[in-house]
């Protein structure tokens, strides 16, 4: 097949940033994606309801006019979270999800999650009228390998979590193993998964094998290549629990080549060339639209996009900028070290 359409797609997990950053990557996701849950942790976090209506008209103000996007908002819980205020964000249709970052865990995540139990009045609350909590799932305990806190997670917060609130709807997010995978899949209700564009293409070889490479740096980590595998069978299986979150998250090129390098893979400019790329290679073109375009605005109970797109594979590969050049600085574009042949047109 050389031409594909699809309902064009959502993007689950997005950042944007802010200011001079935000003006510079949002045209990257508007072209192709005509949704994106906007993650919440800017310096300072959006915290409240307020916070949230002030940053998506930032967000939108940001927007070409030429382009139709709708950024979906989060709230950054914190243990001071009020539950009347995310009740009322989200009765007004503006609060699309809460979001669990436990302190310390990854990127701007110093006013996250210290003692789950300050946060169960607010999370009792969303399980009451149906607020999915959207999770980064990884433990932060000195004692735990970085390799193993996704699994950590699950077994110690997760599991424990969904048994005293199964009401809760949860959104793991940026699922990078296979026991994440095995988790959500024998879950009965209220669990699914986002899955980023770049845990499907690189294993932590990626990131060591011949120096280290900053650009493929990324929270949670990337792990071995069975994980892998695995993600890559539950994103092109279909099932409609697993969907797509780029986890695109810009850094300029100063804080991530540097003795503290931090951590964010950008790939929304080309992460529809590199999900046509990966479900070819797995046969599975046909299941693109499902884990790109359906399976998300299922999970989080919201129309399907009417209009579509349409991929085209050409003999040249694809070009893209190695770089995006924004206000704050240049940005370094997701490399798949594989040329892309399918493009957007
Ligand atoms: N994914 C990342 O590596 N970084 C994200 C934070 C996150 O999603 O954990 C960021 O904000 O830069
Ligand atoms: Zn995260
Ligand atoms: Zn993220």
């Amino acid at each position: 097949m050389q031409e594909l359409v699809i309902r064009r797609p959502d993007d689950w997990h997005l950042h944007l940033r802010d200011g001079g950053m935000l003006r510079g990557v949002i045209a990257d996701t508007s072209r192709h994606f005509a949704r994106a849950i906007i993650m919440p942790n800017l310096v300072p976090p959006v915290v409240t309801t307020a916070d949230a209506a002030a940053y998506r008209e930032r967000i939108q103000a940001a927007v070409p006019a030429e382009d139709r996007f709708e950024p979906l908002m989060t709230l950054y819980l914190t243990e001071g979270t009020d539950p009347d205020d995310v009740e009322a964000g989200y009765r007004r249709g503006l609060v699309k999800a809460v979001k669990l970052y436990p302190a310390g865990a990854t990127t701007n995540s110093n006013s996250g999650v210290r003692d789950i139990e300050k946060a169960m009045p607010v999370l009792e609350r969303m399980a009451e009228i149906g607020v999915p909590l959207c999770v980064h799932g990884e433990v932060t305990t000195a004692d735990v390998d970085i390799f193993d806190r996704e699994a950590v997670f699950i077994e110690t917060v997760l599991d424990p979590l969904r048994r005293r609130l199964p009401e809760l709807r949860i959104t793991m997010e940026h699922v990078t193993t296979k026991d994440g995978i095995d988790y959500i899949r024998s879950s009965k209700a209220n669990l699914a998964g986002s899955i980023t564009t770049h845990h499907l293409i690189i294993n932590r070889n990626a990131i060591l094998v011949g120096g280290i490479k900053p650009h493929y740096y990324c929270l949670p980590v990337a792990k071995r290549e069975t994980h892998r595998l695995a993600l890559r069978a539950a994103a092109t299986s279909g099932d409609v629990r697993f969907f797509l979150g780029t986890d695109s998250a810009p850094h300029v090129d100063p804080l991530k080549e540097c003795a503290c390098g931090c951590a964010g893979i950008y790939t929304s400019i080309n992460t529809m060339s590199c999900l046509a790329h990966v479900f070819e290679e797995e046969g599975a073109l046909d299941r693109l639209e499902a884990f790109a375009s359906l399976n998300g605005p299922a999970w989080y109970g919201l129309p399907v996009n009417e209009e579509t797109i349409t991929l085209r594979k050409s003999e040249e590969p694809v070009r893209y900028p190695a770089k995006v050049e924004t206000e704050a600085g240049p940005v370094t574009v997701f490399d798949p070290m594989f040329p892309l042949h399918w493009a957007v047109v």
